[in-house]
């Protein structure tokens, strides 16, 4: 049995392992392995994120290992994680003469290929990415999915261009991209400009795209950085313009990590198990015949003749025929999140008729076999996925306050999202966070059409002019 969700933490741990997402008993703190059926909800996934970032950009894959001379090239960005590094020291016996990194994350490994890439105005906008594992040693509290040292499923886009504005542009595009796979998943999400202390080392800003878990923390799941022409005066990415002159490429990269998935797994989830949307649930279909003595036949029958029509259709189904006991079944396949239920006994195999009901509600319709078409499940799909987007976005919205003062704003943080005015000065942040007892994560970049409230007001702090900006305590 799952905690109830409420305790979300204990929630989580248990659900990871019961609906065998991941094992978390590899013996090395922060490393996980992937289950059959959670690598399965990870392909799903991924296969949705491949088929959005392969319209503008190509995949590749760079080395793992990155050299301390590379890696120590551009000063912020080594200042920000040269206590994240993972070294490789030694080859067999022989030590080193230069000690490797695994990469943290593949700037300085792509950007000194980037320049022998780029020569000219017509060699730019580049825009390639990967999805690779990357290595952080976090010192903070690892937890699968969410926090790892071994990071699975890191996906990487880093693009070049010709000047600041092209490249603000491509910030633009790679929000729009991750609104659309946010949106598929049905996670709801706050888009924030993170403070000028808190952008990623190396960036000129950083965009986040935030969500709000069940216990009212908030998790970091996309960013996109704009590099300006930091990493390409380090590394001397330079093209040659149209009249003849050289100029240094702006560029940008923006990042999804296996977080995508505990927060499918979290936002989604309930007493039960797992909720997961039509499109990404492994099993999309289970048919739990319901054998009673004398008419197992009939029943048995039936249900295959269903399972053979769902499966010529294409959708993942699977006909639950083992002699658990139906109750067993039903817990079974609920805390996988599979979709979309059938129950076939007696009663139906007389009538030609199946019980249909949906994870996400406590409804059931009973059927005629011929109306089980391939559009009407495609239909209770699409209609589950609004169900799953509107209690989602309702129940985010419901952690989102406005305050006009800290002491108010510090009593709801830790249960929700706190909203005020804030002026962007460090000095302001730093009390306003000590304060708080937690982080400001930046100011929106856009204000969501439910958040009513101007765009200016007085800093909640120091009176001084400030933006919309929200604050929480997040993993
Ligand atoms: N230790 C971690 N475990 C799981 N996910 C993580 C971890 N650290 C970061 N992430 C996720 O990875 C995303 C990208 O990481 S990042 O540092 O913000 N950005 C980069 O590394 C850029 N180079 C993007 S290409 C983050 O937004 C966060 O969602
Ligand atoms: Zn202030």
């Amino acid at each position: 049995m799952l905690p109830p969700k409420s305790n979300f933490s204990e929630w989580f741990h248990e659900i990871i392992q019961q609906a065998e997402i991941m094992d978390i008993r590899y013996p090395v703190k922060g490393l996980y392995v992937w289950f059959p059926f959670g690598f399965k909800i990870r392909r799903l996934v991924y296969d949705k994120l491949r088929e959005i970032m392969d319209r503008d950009h190509e995949e590749v894959y760079f080395p793992t290992l990155i050299p301390e001379t590379e890696l120590g090239k551009e000063s912020e960005h080594i200042k920000g994680f040269e206590d994240e590094v993972f070294w490789v020291t030694h080859g067999g016996l022989e030590k080193l003469d230069v000690k490797l990194a695994l990469r943290p994350t593949s700037e300085t490994a792509m950007y000194p290929m980037f320049k022998l890439w780029i020569r000219s105005h017509a060699d730019l906008p580049l825009r390639v990415y990967q999805i690779v594992n990357v290595f952080r040693y976090e010192t903070k509290h690892t937890r699968p999915l969410i926090r790892l040292r071994e990071i699975t499923s890191f996906k990487e886009a880093h693009t070049a261009h010709r000047n600041y504005e092209e490249a603000e542009e491509n910030v633009r595009l790679a929000v729009s991209l991750y609104k659309e796979f946010y949106d598929f998943l049905a996670i709801p999400y706050l888009i924030l400009r993170r403070p000028e202390w808190d952008k990623f080392p190396g960036a000129d800003y950083t965009i986040a795209f935030d969500t709000v878990m069940p216990d009212g923390r908030t998790m970091q799941i996309g960013t996109v950085h704009h590099l300006a022409d930091n990493f390409a005066k380090t590394f001397d990415i330079k093209y040659e313009t149209p009249d003849g002159d050289h100029a240094y490429v702006h560029q940008t990269c923006y990042g999804i990590s296996e977080r995508c998935i505990a927060a499918l797994i979290s936002i989604h989830g309930d007493d039960l198990g797992l909720v997961l949307p039509f499109e990404v649930s492994p099993v999309q279909i289970v048919i739990i015949p319901i054998l009673y003595k004398g008419k197992e036949e009939e029943v048995m029958d039936l249900s295959k003749r269903v399972y053979e029509k769902l499966k010529g259709y294409g959708f993942r189904v699977v006909l639950d025929d083992t002699d658990e006991r139906p109750g067993a079944k039903y817990y079974k396949w609920e805390l996988k999140g599979v979709p979309i239920r059938i129950e076939i006994g007696p009663k139906e195999a007389e009538r030609n008729e199946a019980v249909v009901s949906f994870r996400d509600e406590k409804v059931k319709k009973s059927l005629s076999v011929e109306e089980l078409s391939k559009e009407k499940i495609l239909e209770w799909a699409r209609e589950m996925k609004e169900r799953l987007k509107k209690k989602a976005e309702e129940e985010m919205r419901a952690k989102v306050r406005i305050f006009s003062n800290l002491e108010e704003a510090k009593e709801w943080i830790g249960k929700g999202v706190a909203v005020f005015y804030f002026c962007g000065d460090e000095k302001c942040g730093e009390e306003v966070e000590e304060k708080l007892s937690a982080g400001i994560l930046g100011k929106f970049e856009e204000i969501p059409e439910w958040i009513s409230a101007e765009e200016k007001g007085r800093c909640v702090n120091c009176g001084r002019e400030g933006f919309l900006c929200a604050a929480a305590k997040s993993y």
